[in-house]
């Protein structure tokens, strides 16, 4: 059997009525064909899974990209019209399980609002609206473009001269998409950038001195996952990840060759 990878699956209203836990198309198909694991669809929410039965079930996961941001009570800030919309059973299986994998070295990729959350998940904090800081430019979406156009890759990304993602990438300076509002303030506990877009907002991370797989990325390498030149050895280095948590193999992340 392939390893499982748990994908945490966001709140949403099918037809604006119907209560559904759903996942992109675009991650269980990057963990199938990139990472060689079988996708599963997590219901992110506390009165239906908890933490010790989801490290069981599954070798590893997946935090993804969402719309809701992560509650501003989790980084000690009051909520305000700013931050927008919210998933708070999301925040209450993604907080504790992010910090029981990384106690325990079970792999993690972390994606956009997943990135958000484990600096949160570490201490750290969110800034609400990052374009609106001085120096810093708009990192949404075209609200009305099609998928093509969302996903467009339209940023450089650099990395710390070899540090993990410089080696992991094989080049210093990528790009990539870039769909979000909100970025990192102040960095968690033992998180470390270690990628920054040109107007030095934190691209990617990982936790410094973790046992396991820790990266995270602010894009959304998911997207055409298995033929893009920076997704695809991220998830393949997160499928060998999986694969070693399933074999047994305790690795840590920062051996990358
Ligand atoms: N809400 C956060 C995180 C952004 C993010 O994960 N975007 C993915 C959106 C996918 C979709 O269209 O549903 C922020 O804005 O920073």
């Amino acid at each position: 059997m392939r390893p499982v990878v748990g994908i945490i699956g966001n709140a949403f209203l099918i037809n604006d009525e119907y209560p559904a836990h759903t996942g992109g198309r675009m991650n269980s198909q990057a963990v199938a064909e990139v990472c060689g694991a079988l996708p599963l669809i997590v219901p992110a929410d506390p009165a239906l899974v908890d933490v010790d039965d989801l490290m069981a079930a599954c070798d590893g996961f997946v935090f993804t990209g969402a719309r809701a941001n992560v509650h501003p009570v989790h980084y000690n800030e009051e909520p305000t019209e700013a931050h927008g919309v919210f998933d708070p059973a999301r925040d209450g299986v993604t907080i504790p399980l992010i910090r029981a994998c990384v106690a325990r070295g079970q792999p993690i990729l972390s994606i956009c609002r997943g990135f958000q959350e484990l600096n949160v998940a570490m201490g750290g904090s969110l800034y609400t609206e990052i374009r609106d800081l001085p120096g810093r430019v708009n990192h949404r979406m075209p609200p009305d473009g099609t998928i093509e156009e969302k996903f467009e890759i339209r940023q450089n990304v650099t990395f710390t001269r070899d540090g993990v993602f410089h080696r992991l990438m094989g080049a210093e300076v990528v790009r990539t998409n870039t769909l979000h509002g909100q970025g990192i303030k102040d960095t968690g506990a033992r998180i470390v950038i270690d990628g920054w877009a040109d107007d030095g907002t934190p691209e990617a991370i990982y936790v410094n001195g973790a046992p396991g797989f820790t990266l995270g990325v602010q894009w959304h390498p998911e997207y055409k996952a298995a033929e893009d030149p920076v997704s695809r050895p991220l998830f393949e280095a997160f499928g060998k990840a999986i694969a070693d948590w399933k074999n047994g193999k305790r690795s840590g992340d920062l051996k990358i060759a």
